[in-house]
């Protein structure tokens, strides 16, 4: 298990609620990351909602409709805070592990018609590099070892049961597709075994969106 040193507690207040915030250095990167948890959450009772959600600057931050990354957060914090749990913030795991410069990189060949897995394959990098060893070692720190997990990736679960978390069940995660990312999604379905099945439905339009129809 990788060792995880964790910060002092204080409360974050959000637009969706408190948020019980702590950081966490991983001893083998020196990478530092966040846990945001709903308080009070009864851990010793049954399996709380655990999002792990990999760092992604663009559509986190910038609001990019290139992934789905943004919303997910989003649903996450919101989901927690209705149902208790907690999110996991993974820094150091940007472009699924291969770094910020990097990603922009794969998207440039992806306006050349490369899909997201073809575009790390051409710039000779792993489709996904990431590892969930800290994740695991931060919920064994906060005393969660069994968890319900938001998340489409049956990788995660893989790997953080390989670190001794029990997943009881997976939670889709799924946020409308958009034009701009409705081939993005259908790749991680298609290609990286991602549970997407909302996607059957092209292009959901949101009520307060017009797509406009080229002629
Ligand atoms: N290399 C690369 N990384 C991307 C691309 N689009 C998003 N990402 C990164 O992908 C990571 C998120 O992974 P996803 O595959 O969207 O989702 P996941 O975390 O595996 O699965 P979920 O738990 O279901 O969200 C973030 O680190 C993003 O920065 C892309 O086109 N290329
Ligand atoms: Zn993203």
């Amino acid at each position: 298990m990788s060792a995880v040193t964790g910060g002092p507690v204080v409360t974050i207040p959000t637009a969706y609620g408190p948020f019980t915030a702590q950081a966490w250095t991983d001893a083998a990167s020196g990478v530092e990351h966040l846990t945001m948890s709903a308080p009070g959450t009864d851990i010793a009772d049954g399996a709380p909602l655990v999002r792990i959600h990999s760092e992604c600057l663009t559509g986190d931050v910038f609001g990019s409709y290139r992934c789905d990354c943004g919303e997910q957060l989003e649903q996450a914090l919101g989901l927690v805070q209705e149902q208790g749990g907690s999110v996991v913030y993974l820094r150091g795991q940007e472009g699924r592990g291969i770094g910020l410069a990097n990603k922009l990189r794969a998207y440039a060949l992806q306006e050349n018609g490369a899909d997201t897995v073809e575009a790390n394959e051409q710039l000779g990098l792993p489709v996904d590099a990431r590892d969930y060893q800290a994740a695991a070692g931060i919920l064994t720190a906060l005393g969660i070892t069994k968890i319900r997990l938001l998340s489409n990736n049956p990788v995660k679960r893989e790997h953080l049961e390989r670190y001794g978390i029990t997943v009881v069940s997976m939670v889709p995660s799924e946020i409308p597709s958009r034009l701009e990312n409705q081939q993005y999604l259908e790749t991680k379905r298609d290609r990286l075994n991602h549970q997407l099945s909302h996607l059957e439905e092209r292009f959901h339009q949101r009520p307060q969106e017009k797509i406009v129809q080229q002629s």
